[in-house]
């Protein structure tokens, strides 16, 4: 599905290989500052590398129209964002940039709130909501969106344990259903041990002393 070869940019990433495989998870395990975040998003070309070649699909990224590239590879950023409006509009607003076409009913938002832990009403403000709350209603977002890959970046930071637990799991199990390919950055080694098919150690996929952490 993606495939890097020879990659360059800045100071921060080297990589001489790395292939990424549909329907599989990866995460992203390395010390604070190694470049995680910085490699998610070349992958959905928020980032170009200075040097060598990213392809997905077999297409190099940079001849792709990063707009459609959006919509089939979705990032989800360490700081939630909540729009002006209701639990709703947030959970519905990402369908604007997506492939996806068939509109979750409310019954089915429901369902999505329970299983994201969260009791609150469809109408309610989303400005109201605690950190942990704001963090789980992006990440609905992201699942209404049903893209083919999803670049999540620390998706769990703001959650206790339990709800953590219970979010991956549902998280995990719909996109295996899916057959959706995730690359998901985390500080936690016990949540990548558990979720992912395949660990990337940064230090381990970085080529140059220089830049290993
Ligand atoms: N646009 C940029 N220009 C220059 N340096 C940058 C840029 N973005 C990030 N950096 C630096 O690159 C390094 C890697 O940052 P990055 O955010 O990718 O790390 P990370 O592994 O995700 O860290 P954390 O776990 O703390 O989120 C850091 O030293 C950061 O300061």
């Amino acid at each position: 599905m993606f495939e890097i070869r020879n990659l360059v940019y800045k100071d921060i990433l080297r990589i001489d290989h790395l292939e990424i495989e549909s329907g599989n998870i990866y995460c992203l395990f390395g010390a604070s500052g190694s470049g995680k975040t910085t490699l998610l998003k070349m992958f959905n070309s928020m980032l170009t590398p200075d040097e060598g070649e990213i392809h997905f699909n077999n297409t190099s990224i940079q001849e792709l129209d990063a707009v459609e590239l959006r919509k089939k590879v979705v990032m989800l950023g360490q700081d939630p964002i909540v729009f002006e409006g209701s639990i709703r509009d947030n959970l519905l607003i990402g369908l604007h940039f997506s492939e996806q076409d068939k509109e979750p009913d409310d019954n089915d938002l429901t369902e999505l709130l329970h299983q994201l832990k969260l009791s609150k009403d469809l109408d309610e403000d989303a400005a109201n909501l605690s950190g942990g709350e704001k963090q789980r209603i992006a990440f609905g977002r992201v699942l209404v969106m049903e893209p083919d890959v999803f670049l999540l970046d620390e998706p769990t930071s703001a959650l206790d344990d339990d709800t953590e637990t219970l979010v991956m799991d549902y998280f995990t199990k719909r996109i295996k259903e899916a057959n959706k390919t995730v690359i998901m950055v985390t500080h936690s080694k016990g949540t990548a041990e558990t979720y992912s098919d395949q660990l990337i150690y940064m230090n381990e996929l970085q080529n140059d002393e220089e830049v290993r952490s």
